[in-house]
């Protein structure tokens, strides 16, 4: 069953046409990777799903629910977690302020279920370790980290995150993945945009290839990783 789903999306930003057609589809319980390369479209793709451009023709479908025209909170409110590029961590709010912020039903410094704090912490030492300190000290890969916390603070049915690799040292990538192996057998749902092939493959249960606006190729990351020239004839020098 798919849990998301976009038919013949198109997207156009002032004057400008950029998705073309989106046919996405995002298995519920999977972890789908969504590739491409530069100016693709993996991005606008992602904030059409949130709803911060809407989209003039096609549909967006969450759980059977056409949510092509709601609003970005009311999309938020269905249960899905956006974390962008920028990641949206504030530097001057201290991490725990952060991860506060991100859990909508947090109502004192107690207030973030005890249990799923632990298993935060456990995903990710640094936001323990730096509980209390500004999020403008953390570096990039701290940061990633952070922002990824505050997604998953509470649960969520789907998390969509772009390049959660963007930027890191090796080690830390390894981190990262580690992490999201631990999230993806917890059952959530997850869409990730990313430019890191090793990263994608490594978790990858399906895939979506995009270029000029469309999605070009679909399909098991398991064939798709057993396919270099695939790999190569549509992500060509990304890899
Ligand atoms: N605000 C905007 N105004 C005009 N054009 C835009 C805007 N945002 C994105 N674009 C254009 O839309 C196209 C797709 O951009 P998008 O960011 O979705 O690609 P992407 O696949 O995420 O690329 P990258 O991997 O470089 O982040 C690009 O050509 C980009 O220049």
């Amino acid at each position: 069953m798919n849990l998301l789903e976009l038919k013949g999306v198109q997207t156009h930003i002032g004057a400008y046409h950029i998705l073309h057609g989106v046919d996405l589809a995002v298995p519920k319980g999977q972890l789908t990777m969504l590739l491409g390369r530069n100016g693709a479209g993996k991005t606008t793709t992602l904030r059409t799903i949130m709803g911060l451009w809407h989209a003039s023709q096609g549909r967006v479908q969450f759980g059977g629910k056409d949510i092509t025209a709601l609003r970005t909170p009311d999309i938020a409110a269905l249960g899905i977690a956006y974390v962008p590029e920028t990641m949206g961590t504030f530097s001057d709010l201290t991490v725990k302020e952060n991860m506060l912020l991100a859990a909508r039903s947090a109502k004192n410094a107690d207030g973030i279920d005890d249990t799923r704090l632990k298993w935060i912490f456990q995903l990710f030492p640094a936001v323990e370790k730096f509980w209390n300190h500004p999020a403008g000290k953390l570096s990039g890969g701290q940061k990633q980290m952070l922002a990824v916390s505050r997604a998953i603070v509470e649960p969520r049915e789907l998390l969509i995150i772009d390049e959660p690799s963007k930027g890191l040292a090796p080690v830390m990538i390894n981190n990262m993945i580690d992490a999201f192996a631990q999230l993806k057998a917890s059952g959530v749902t997850i869409l990730l945009v990313e430019q890191n092939i090793h990263f994608a493959q490594r978790l990858g249960d399906s895939v979506a290839v995009m270029d000029n606006g469309r999605v070009v190729h679909s399909g098991s990351m398991a064939a798709f990783s057993a396919d270099e020239q695939l790999q190569r004839s549509l992500l060509g020098l990304a890899l």
